[in-house]
């Protein structure tokens, strides 16, 4: 069978796609894929290295209000359709599933203008502007939250279905010790994990300088901090002026990003994150409890919704972004990683809420559209 998955601009739709797509080829046991993304998001550095054939389409965001950019850009997506009808010509895909990102809109629609049975795949609890547009023309759509349901207003029966977020098989299946050994990490010590989406965040990796102060050097506590390519270099080169020790053997390990951020959440025990919902889908899967600070400037501001769905569980604890600074950082881990019986509390919650087998169901509900379609066929 031949798939066309597409999704971009960040991680949290990335991931999700390469992920779906590995589904598909394992359950259908012998599956051409290719992915279709632009040259400017993070898919064209994720996607080569994940070993996916890649084509890229040319295409730009709408903004959140009437503008002549928005008209010179729905020009331009005109241009990106008709680009798009000819990968999907070329490649022949028995289904198109789009998980979210602008380059999805021409992709899905293509497919659609086509017949070319369609998925989109929407991760958060409010769903993109793109994803809210293409709903109209896709025959399936599978949800991470329950709580996203109510916004997809016109759809038809069997047409959305809860499926939660498509998680990394490494993910559930990295190991503790594996994870701790590869990351440099001590055993004995309690490890947190600090990740701003997969772009970094910089208020937290401004709260994180004291947050490095105060445990550098701590014989319980060791942590792992993942900046953000943009930052790194800059935060490194503070640490060193601020005589904080960060070299191999410390307690304190900082890094740009983390391709192989599977064995990291398996060493994990605390997780201090923004609220993108594929981190939260991975933290739940391995029933980390975490901090999460969500990124006020998301598209109409998912992240709170994410992580207050979490929060609301009894999983994570949420800081406003406004609210950040270091010493309500400290104060905050410290109320958690001195009350075990709290933490573990909220880790078996955070398991509650995963949803591992998620790109499973997705999976299968793309080949049982695939089914449906030679049905109509014959
Ligand atoms: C700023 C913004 O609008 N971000 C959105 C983006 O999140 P964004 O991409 O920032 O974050 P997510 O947490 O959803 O996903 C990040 C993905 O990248 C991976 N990763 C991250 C860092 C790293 O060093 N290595 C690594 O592999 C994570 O394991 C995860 O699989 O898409 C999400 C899903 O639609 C949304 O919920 C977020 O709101």
């Amino acid at each position: 069978m031949r798939l066309i998955i597409s999704g971009g601009g960040t991680g949290g739709h990335i991931y999700p796609a390469v992920t779906i797509a590995r589904e598909v080829a394992r359950l259908s046991g012998n599956c051409e894929i290719l992915f279709v993304g632009t040259k400017h998001g993070l898919e064209s550095d994720i996607v080569p290295k994940e070993g996916f054939a890649f084509a890229t389409i040319e295409v730009r965001g709408l903004e959140r209000r009437l503008s002549w950019q928005n008209i010179r850009t729905l020009c331009n997506t005109a241009g990106s359709v008709w680009n798009s009808i000819k990968i999907i010509k070329r490649f022949k895909p028995d289904v198109v599933i789009g998980t979210g990102g602008y380059v999805c809109g021409p992709v899905l629609l293509a497919a659609s203008l086509l017949k070319v049975p369609t998925m989109i795949q929407e991760q958060n609890v409010i769903p993109g502007i793109t994803n809210k547009i293409l709903a109209r023309f896709v025959d399936k759509i599978a949800v991470g939250y329950k709580e996203a349901e109510q916004y997809f207003t016109r759809y038809k029966p069997d047409q959305l279905i809860f499926t939660g977020n498509p998680i990394r098989p490494e993910v559930m299946s990295a190991g503790r010790d594996e994870g701790q050994r590869a990351l440099g990490l001590d055993p004995n010590k309690l490890t947190l994990l600090v990740v701003g989406g997969s772009r970094g965040a910089r208020s937290i990796n401004n709260a994180m300088f004291e947050v490095y102060k105060h445990f550098s050097g701590s014989p319980h506590i060791q942590i792992l901090h993942v900046t953000g390519q943009n930052e790194y270099n800059s935060i490194v080169s503070n640490i060193k002026q601020a005589g904080i020790d960060i070299s191999s053997g410390g307690n304190i390990i900082i890094e740009p990003y983390l391709y192989n951020m599977p064995l990291a959440l398996a060493a994990a025990d605390l997780g201090i994150f923004r609220a993108g919902a594929v981190g939260l889908a991975e933290l739940t899967a391995r029933g980390i409890p975490s901090i999460l600070i969500p990124y006020p400037y998301a598209a109409e501001n998912h992240q709170e919704f994410n992580a207050r769905a979490l929060e609301r569980h009894g999983a994570a604890t949420v800081i406003a972004d406004k609210e950040l600074t270091g010493s309500k950082l400290i104060a905050t881990i410290e109320s958690l990683v001195e009350n075990p019986a709290i933490l573990s509390t909220m880790a078996e919650k955070s398991r509650e809420s995963g949803r591992p087998q998620a790109a499973e169901v997705i999976a299968r509900l793309a080949l049982c559209l695939i089914k449906l379609q030679s049905n109509n066929k014959r």
